[in-house]
């Protein structure tokens, strides 16, 4: 477990009379009663002498002070450093090595350039605590405390400089100081704020809420790739549309969008569900914003440019457009037309947003139908271009009419063999 391997690595710290311990998130989750998703050490050690005292190391944000160190324990995610002697790829359970960020304690400077810190100074733990975001990331905690041997245990052994057990217990997510201060180091610390207070079900503090009220139009400060990275996070949670919907409070809506401030109702988003993916709740938070019919390709570049989303992202979020487009002719539309609907890619996303729109009454109850007809919804053609070839027709656009025509024919029961097939052909390229 990684929390062992970050253990392992204090308990080297220390007996090299370093101060080390747990940092961030990890106890945060841990007296939450929530598994951490890693384990961060944070250390008075230099980063220089962090590498010397560990030989698998390698320094991942130098300039932040930060090393990552490959620490024994049991990896569940199994590509981690194979130990010396040990092929890759064994099946063998067994221990490896864990990575685990190890940082120097620190104060930054403002975010000038919205990526990155301009200085950073090495401190002591209470300053680095201070300098942190909220009070519930700003707790240390000694794994190695006599108070503590047992991991669950409520933790006689965390370190709270900044009142971050107290917010944790009433549920506050609050800023740590000044929030004007800690936002305007950070933007994007705005952007968190939305997320760990919908992901934890907490209340953002009034005076933090002000404050991002008051800078929320800073945010367009930040890197778009940084922007479209915490929003992912957030929108691939369970509480995505109660984060849309704060950020809309927040007045972050418009930043994040690259967009004016909307006061939009959630509706579509709020009844998505959860197994939609990432394309699918931007393609409904698009419509409870602007409506279907203003979800144009146009919107989708706007988008893509504000999240920088990536090209499959980008391509699922048009198709699920395109196919939503399509699916309100549906009452008119040939059987034809609507098995090739139904078989497209990403369609079963496009039917979640459809749902939540609570428009799918019909294509719900037509479905099974078209499924059980003997037919099908995507048969393997009966005829293809080889066959239009062997009877001396020439690629090019009628080709593929033909082809399309003669598939229809095929999903509408109305050529049945082969050989009907291909006569339906014959016949319909006479005619022209
Ligand atoms: N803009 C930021 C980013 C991070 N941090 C600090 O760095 C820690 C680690 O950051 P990160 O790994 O991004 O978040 P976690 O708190 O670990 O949360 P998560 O579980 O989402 O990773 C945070 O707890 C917080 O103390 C910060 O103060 N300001």
């Amino acid at each position: 477990m990684s929390r062992d391997a970050a253990t392992t690595i204090i308990q080297t710290l220390r007996e090299h009379g370093h101060v080390a311990y747990l940092a961030g998130g990890c106890v945060r989750d841990r007296l939450l009663g929530v598994a951490p998703k890693d384990h961060d050490v944070a250390t008075d050690a230099p980063p220089d002498v962090v590498q010397k005292l560990f030989r698998r190391s390698q320094p991942v944000g130098e300039a932040f002070g930060v090393i990552l160190v490959y620490a024994p324990g049991i990896n569940p995610n199994a590509d981690a450093e194979p130990q010396r002697g040990e092929a890759s790829g064994t099946d063998r359970p067994q221990r490896r090595f864990v990575p685990i960020e190890v940082a120097t304690f620190r104060t930054e400077g403002v975010y000038s350039d919205g990526r990155r810190p301009d200085e950073v100074n090495f401190t002591t733990a209470e300053h680095d605590a201070q300098r942190r975001d909220f009070t519930i990331n700003g707790l240390f905690e000694d794994p190695l405390h006599p108070d503590t041997p047992n991991p669950d245990a409520d933790g006689h052994g965390v370190i709270d400089y900044v009142g971050g057990r107290a917010d944790l217990e009433s549920k506050t997510l609050r800023a740590i100081g000044d929030p004007d201060r800690r936002f305007g180091e950070d933007y994007l610390r705005m952007l968190r704020a939305v997320r760990f207070t919908t992901r934890l079900g907490f209340t953002l503090d009034p005076s933090t809420a002000q404050a991002i009220r008051n800078l929320s139009k800073f945010l367009s400060q930040i890197s778009r790739e940084r922007i479209g990275g915490e929003l992912q996070l957030m929108l691939t949670t369970p509480h995505f549309a109660a984060s849309a919907d704060l950020l809309q409070q927040l007045r972050l809506d418009g930043p994040t969008l690259n967009e004016d401030h909307l006061d939009a109702e959630m509706s579509v988003l709020t009844r998505l569900s959860p197994d939609a993916g990432y394309a699918a709740k931007l393609t409904a938070w698009m419509i409870d914003r602007h409506g279907l019919a203003a979800a144009t390709p146009a919107r989708v570049r706007r988008w893509r440019k504000a999240l920088c989303l990536s090209n499959d992202d980008t391509d699922t979020l048009n198709r699920i457009l395109r196919q939503l487009h399509a699916a309100e002719d549906w009452a008119t539309m040939s059987v034809a037309k609507r098995k090739r609907l139904l078989s497209m890619t990403d369609w079963d996303q496009t039917l979640l947003v459809w749902r939540a729109m609570k428009r799918a009454d019909a294509i719900d109850a037509d479905t099974p139908a078209l499924i059980e007809d003997g037919i099908g919804l995507a048969p393997a053609p009966l005829v293809d271009g080889a066959d239009l070839i062997a009877m001396q027709l020439k690629p090019g656009p009628l080709f593929k009419t033909l082809l399309d025509q003669v598939y229809d024919a095929q999903l509408e029961g109305r050529v049945t063999d082969r050989q009907a097939a291909l006569a339906w052909v014959r016949q319909s390229a006479s005619e022209g």
